[in-house]
């Protein structure tokens, strides 16, 4: 089985746990957008749910799949977001950001209930890090900003080269990336990330830092397919924890 039906089967699962009226926060990526096509079949057959998407590609897709949609101006709360992620470790701490979303996706994350994340089995790990960690910046004063986050790497036992995301394909195809929010990213080639948390707060503190892409007790359970099948997994600790 190739990777896309992989995805599609953890989407398919995640998609068991929707109910009728939810409010329902809406990931970005080649994993989550299986759930928004799929979660557009049911609203073809009547499941009533609303939206908040996480990026402007996740707003079109869910449109061209008649999914309605809100904003977090209009709702209070939401009840389930069914995100993808770049790796997911045993605490279910995550790297997300990938595909530039990861302000967005942290934002709807942290107005839901739940969060479920969706992915092929390749994406859980030991240990966080191989993937280059986003970290999403002001471009203003750049390089004081990328000094503080050097700083914040050394204290937290990490280090890794740094580099500015370009576009790849596109208009843009070769310039800097900029996100849905007009900002820049650096991704970060830690390696292995023994301390989440203690990064996370490091970097979160530093004025140029828009966001980063380590989500930490947001995820409520991960669901990952994979060629024996699919396993889903609860966190341990409650959220926010
Ligand atoms: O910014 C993008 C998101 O964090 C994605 O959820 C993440 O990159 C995983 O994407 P995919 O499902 O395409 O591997």
């Amino acid at each position: 089985m190739d990777m896309d039906q992989l995805k599609r089967q953890a989407a398919a699962r995640a998609l068991e746990e929707v109910r009728d009226g939810m409010q329902l926060g809406l990931g970005t990526g080649s994993t989550a957008k299986h759930f928004v096509e799929l979660l557009g079949e049911r609203v073809a057959a009547g499941l009533k749910v609303i939206g908040v998407p996480t990026s402007e590609a996740t707003r079109l897709d869910a449109v061209r799949c008649g999914v309605p949609l809100t904003t977090l101006d209009e709702i209070d709360h939401l009840d389930i977001t069914i995100d993808g992620a770049d790796e997911i470790d045993p605490e279910l701490n995550l790297i997300k950001g990938g595909g530039g979303a990861l302000l967005r996706e942290k934002i709807v994350a942290a107005a839901s209930d739940r969060m479920i994340v969706i992915a092929d089995d390749t994406k859980w790990v030991p240990t966080l890090g191989q993937f280059p960690l986003p970290i999403e910046v002001i471009p203003f004063g750049l390089g004081a900003t990328r000094r503080a986050i050097e700083k914040a790497f050394a204290e937290c036992g990490v280090s890794g080269q740094m580099a500015v995301r370009k576009a790849k394909g596109g208009d843009r195809d070769g310039h800097v990336f900029v996100t849905d929010g007009g900002h820049w990213i650096l991704d970060a080639k830690l390696g292995r990330i023994e301390d989440p948390a203690r990064l996370a707060k490091a970097l979160s503190v530093i004025p140029g830092v828009v966001e980063h892409g380590l989500f930490i007790g947001l995820a409520n359970s991960a669901v990952l397919a994979g060629a024996e099948g699919i396993r889903v997994i609860e966190r341990r600790k409650p959220k926010g924890d």
